[in-house]
C-alpha cells in the first residue's frame, strides 16, 4: 500500500473526547446539560443502528439524547406537531429527523421530507438541513455546519491534507454531503475550528467541481483532481486507473453489497496510485456522528444566549 490511510475512527473518537471535556467544563460551570432529539420513523434496519449509535455517542460525552420512535404509520401531521412541541421544549437544544423516511403509508397527509425538514426551528437544527443554515452556509457564515461535510473538512485539516489552491473533484450533488461540501471547500476561510485554521493546511479556497450523473468523461475530469471526494453511493465506482498520483481520495460511500459494507472508492486498487486514502467503513461515517455532537454542544450555546 502506497497511500497514507486517513483514520477516521480514530479523529472521530480524539473529536468526541474534546467534546466531552467542553460539556464536562460547561456543566461545571453551572450551565445546563446539551440535550438532543432524535426522531425515527418507522423500522429502517440501518436507520435503527444509526440512531442507536448516537444515543450512546451522546452518553459517552455526557449529552442527554432521547430517540422518539414513531411508527411507519404516522402522518405528515403528526410528526410536523412533534416537530413543533420539540421547537418550543427548552430543555431540548437539538432535534433531527433520521433520514431516509419511510415510504408514506397515508397518500391523503404524506411524510414530506422538505416539509418536514423546513419544520425544525434553524436554532436547533443540528443537521444543518433546514433553508436559513444552508443558506448561512453558502454565505460563508455558517451557524451549524452539516454533520458528513464537516466530517470531511475536519478529517482533512486534522490529518494536513491541504487543499488552498488545488482542484477538488466532488463526485455526488446530494443535499446532504456533495453540495455542502464543494461549498465549505470552496469558502474563503477554513470552516474546521470556525476559521482558524492552525494546525492543518488550509481545508478552504479549492477550486472545486462538482461531477454527477450527466457528466462526461467522469474519468478523465477525475483525474485531474488533487482531492476527490466521492459521494454518489455507487459502489466501487472510482477505480485506480481515474487517480491522478498521490491525490487525496475521500470515500463518503456507504453501500451494502452481499452484507458487506464498501464505498465508492475501489478501495484495494486506488491504494496503491493515492497519497492518501479513507477506508469504508472506519473513514468519514464516524466522524459524521461526532460532529453532530459538536453541533448539539454549539446549539445548547446558542441557547444560552
Ligand atoms: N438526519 C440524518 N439522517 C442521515 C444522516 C445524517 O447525517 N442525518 N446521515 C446518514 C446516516 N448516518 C447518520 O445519520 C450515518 C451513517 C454512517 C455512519 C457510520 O459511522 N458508518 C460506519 C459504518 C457503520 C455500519 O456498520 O453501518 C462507517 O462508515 O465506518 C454514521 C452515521 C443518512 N441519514
Amino acid at each position: 500500500m502506497t497511500a497514507t490511510l486517513l483514520n477516521g475512527k480514530q479523529i472521530a473518537q480524539e473529536i468526541r473526547a474534546e467534546i466531552a471535556e467542553q460539556v464536562r467544563r460547561r456543566v461545571q460551570a453551572g450551565k445546563s446539560q446539551p440535550k438532543l432529539c432524535a426522531i425515527l420513523v418507522g423500522d429502517d434496519p440501518a436507520s435503527q443502528v444509526y440512531v442507536r449509535n448516537k444515543e450512546r455517542a451522546c452518553e459517552k460525552a455526557g449529552i442527554a439524547g432521547t430517540v422518539d420512535r414513531l411508527p411507519a404509520t404516522t402522518t405528515g401531521t403528526e410528526l410536523l406537531a412533534r416537530i413543533e412541541q420539540l421547537n418550543h421544549d427548552p430543555t431540548v437544544h437539538g432535534i433531527l429527523v433520521q433520514l431516509p423516511l419511510p415510504k408514506s403509508e397515508s397518500s391523503a397527509d404524506p411524510l414530506d421530507e422538505r416539509r418536514v425538514l423546513d419544520a425544525v426551528s434553524p436554532l436547533k437544527d443540528v443537521d444543518a438541513f433546514s433553508p436559513v443554515n444552508v443558506g448561512l452556509l453558502m454565505q460563508g457564515r455558517p451557524r451549524f455546519l452539516p454533520c458528513t461535510p464537516h466530517g470531511v473538512v475536519q478529517l482533512l485539516h486534522r490529518c494536513d491534507r491541504g487543499v488552498a489552491g488545488k482542484h477538488v473533484v466532488v463526485i455526488g450533488r446530494s443535499d446532504i454531503v456533495g453540495k455542502p461540501i464543494a461549498s465549505m471547500l470552496s469558502q474563503r476561510t477554513n470552516m474546521a475550528n470556525q476559521g482558524d485554521a492552525e494546525g492543518g493546511r488550509d481545508v478552504a479556497n479549492a477550486t472545486v467541481t462538482i461531477a454527477h450523473s450527466r457528466t462526461e468523461n467522469l474519468a478523465d475530469l477525475v483525474r485531474q483532481a488533487d482531492c476527490v471526494i466521492a459521494a454518489v453511493g455507487i459502489p466501487k465506482l472510482v477505480t485506480a486507473d481515474m487517480i491522478r498520483p498521490g491525490a487525496t481520495v475521500v470515500d463518503v460511500g456507504i453501500n451494502r453489497v452481499d452484507d458487506k459494507l464498501v464505498g465508492d472508492v475501489d478501495f484495494e486498487g486506488v491504494k496503491e496510485v493515492a497519497g492518501a486514502i479513507t477506508p469504508v467503513p472506519g473513514g468519514v461515517g464516524p466522524l459524521t456522528i461526532a460532529m453532530l455532537l459538536h453541533n448539539t454542544v454549539k446549539a445548547a450555546e446558542l441557547a444560552d444566549g
